[in-house]
């Protein structure tokens, strides 16, 4: 992509962003105790994908979809998934009625159905549950100062009205219905976090005033952030005072559906979990209206990374993206919280080096505590793979080309090497100005060092002094094709081997340093020799041998240091 245009030119914005938005006045909750709280365990989750993310999908799930979607909430461990507004849609209403008449909801597993107070909707819903098991009706008005003024132009009675009406209806089908044992209940004050705490006390009361819970049959408060308006630390003292002060805490589950408009869905949750909350409504990567849901797979990565269970499976955190970017329709971004494509890759070279640096330490660790520098959680633990932990492109440095080179190749370059064949790498990947692929890394690298120049390697034989120590060396060698023969003294093969070419090249230089390990094993194992030769005036270079036999794989690596040498001179 490139870019011809001019600098863009930001003006002053030409309205009084002070007159037209407010901050939110803070909560009358001077000895709220959330800040010093921690979370200890996970949740009671209900997963929304299929009411709330659906109802704001461009294109809504059809039949197939949704039961993936199901299939794969119940895969993962929910006991609670709202499954749609059955008087809202013949879809909704036919999908819930083909859960029950299919046997597909096993024990353990309620759905959940939205309702509004709104007499025919609940018949309806009440319709759509007829045989059902285990389910949860889920009553909603909205009840903020805004709602109440511009949409429903009630005041709070009449609004309080509209919640009891709607329970009181809930109440009396549950009961002729026979259904008691079999339905649970639930009710959202909507817009919770636009209500003022008194009034929402009051209506959640009333409406609690009908259903009548005990602490063995509990009554679900669900007291959504409809629209995340505020910092989190607000409707976390909104939950806690809630916590402490609606009647009959001990009857009631506090459960929270959190939003993301601000895009601190996740900061919001946790913080009100810290206040008190049981439950925690949302989405799988958040989908949902407008910003979308709270993202449950990030919460329960979360809640993993903290060393508590979060006790659904996302162990396979790729099929949960692939599931509901098919549902959804929509794609899941490549940074998204431990699902995101790039999430567990470091391009740039500091971020490898500590990365591979805390792989080996992980290797040799007594601890089972995970401690890699830039990965605060195991990408195995979530299905994902290491390969993809480290790319190259020109922000990498060495320590990521070379675990690369070791993961794909079982090659440990010596340190001085890494740093040669980075500056290499790195002015490749700014000439072609793309990321560096395992084989393209592969590609320079035996480019460079292997199979590279001039002189190649046939054959050796070594004379020993009768002492059992190797003086004297006869190789067979190529040079630019043509076959040669090459003798040399010194002590050892590679010393020997050394005079030998000093002599054919002319050129000057010794071993600076020499290292060799094995690579791959069985019958496909072999050695793989470092040779670090300096030249007269000081400066060194890296020569790289393989073969099977460890001699061998040294001697090509001092005809790989040459050519090198050969080749820089031009
Ligand atoms: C925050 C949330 O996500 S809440 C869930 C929202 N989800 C959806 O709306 C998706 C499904 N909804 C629908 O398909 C439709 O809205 C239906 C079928 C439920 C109802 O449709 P309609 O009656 O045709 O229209 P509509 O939704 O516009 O109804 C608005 C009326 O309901 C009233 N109303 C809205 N919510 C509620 C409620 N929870 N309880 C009682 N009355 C309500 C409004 O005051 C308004 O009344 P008015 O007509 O007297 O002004
Ligand atoms: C019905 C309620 C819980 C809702 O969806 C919301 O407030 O976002």
């Amino acid at each position: 992509m490139t870019y011809a245009g001019k600098a863009t030119q930001f003006a002053a914005p030409s309205f009084d962003i002070a007159a037209k938005y407010k901050p939110w006045p803070p909560i009358d909750l001077p000895d709220r105790r959330w800040p010093s709280n921690t979370i200890t365990h996970a949740p009671i989750w209900c997963a929304v994908d299929l009411r709330d993310g659906n109802q704001s999908l461009i294109e809504p799930m059809g039949h197939e979809r949704k039961l993936r979607m199901w299939d794969t909430l119940v895969g993962m461990g929910f006991k609670e998934i709202e499954v749609g507004f059955p008087s809202a849609s013949q879809t909704d209403f036919d999908f819930v009625r083909f859960l029950i008449d299919s046997g597909r909801i096993p024990d353990g597993v309620a759905v959940q159905v939205l309702t509004q107070a709104r007499e025919e909707l609940i018949r309806r819903t009440f319709e759509s549950l007829k045989g059902v098991k285990n389910a949860i009706v889920h009553l909603y008005n909205s009840t903020s100062e805004l709602q109440r003024r511009i949409v429903f132009r009630q005041d709070r009675a009449g609004i309080r009205d509209i919640a009891v009406k709607g329970a009181e209806l809930i109440m009396q089908l549950t009961r002729e219905l026979g259904m008691e044992k079999s339905i649970r209940h639930q009710y959202s004050p909507e817009s919770f976090m636009g209500t003022e705490l008194d009034f929402s006390k009051e209506i959640c009361e009333a409406v609690m005033d009908v259903y009548r819970p005990t602490p063995d049959n509990k009554f679900i408060l669900n007291l959504p952030l409809t629209v995340e308006m505020a910092t989190p630390n607000v409707y976390a003292d909104q939950i806690e005072w809630m916590s402490r002060n609606v009647k009959d805490r001990d009857s009631v589950i506090i459960s929270v559906h959190p939003h993301n408009d601000r895009g601190t869905g996740v900061a919001a949750t946790e913080l009100a979990l810290m206040a008190g909350a049981d439950r925690v409504e949302g989405t799988l990567f958040g989908n949902g209206e407008r910003t979308g849901n709270v993202d449950l797979v990030t919460l329960a990565g979360n809640l993993m990374m903290s060393g508590i269970d979060p006790k659904i499976d996302i162990s396979d955190v790729n099929a949960l993206v692939r599931v509901a970017e098919y549902c959804n329709q929509l794609p899941i971004h490549p940074r998204h919280p431990y699902a995101g494509e790039l999430v567990f890759t470091a391009f740039s070279g500091s971020h490898q080096d500590a990365i591979n640096k805390g792989f080996k330490a992980m290797e040799t660790a007594t601890s089972p505590v995970w401690e890699v520098p830039y990965l605060p959680i195991d990408p195995k633990d979530l299905g994902r793979s290491y390969e993809a932990v480290i790319r190259i492109n020109s922000q990498s440095g060495k320590g990521g080309i070379a675990f690369i080179l070791e993961k794909e190749h079982g090659i440990e370059l010596p340190r001085l090497l890494q740093v040669e064949f980075s500056k290499l790498v790195q002015g490749i990947a700014d000439g072609e100005g793309v990321e560096l692929g395992a084989d393209r890394l592969w590609q320079a690298f035996t480019g460079e060092y292997l199979d590279n120049g001039r002189y190649s390697f046939v054959s050796h034989q070594t004379m020993s002094d009768g002492g059992g120590e190797e003086r004297a060396l006869t190789a067979h060698i190529r040079d630019q094709g043509a076959e040669k023969v090459v003798q040399g003294q010194g002590n050892g093969p590679i010393d020997s081997f050394v005079d030998a070419m000093r002599r054919e090249s002319g050129l000057d230089f010794d071993v600076a340093n020499y290292r060799e390990h094995a690579i791959g094993s069985g019958a496909n194992a072999a050695a793989i020799s470092y040779v670090e030769l300096r030249l007269a005036d000081g400066s060194t270079l890296f020569g790289v041998g393989i073969d099977k036999d460890i001699v061998v794989s040294s001697l090509k690596a001092v005809l790989s240091g040459i050519n090198r040498i050969i080749k820089r001179r031009g």
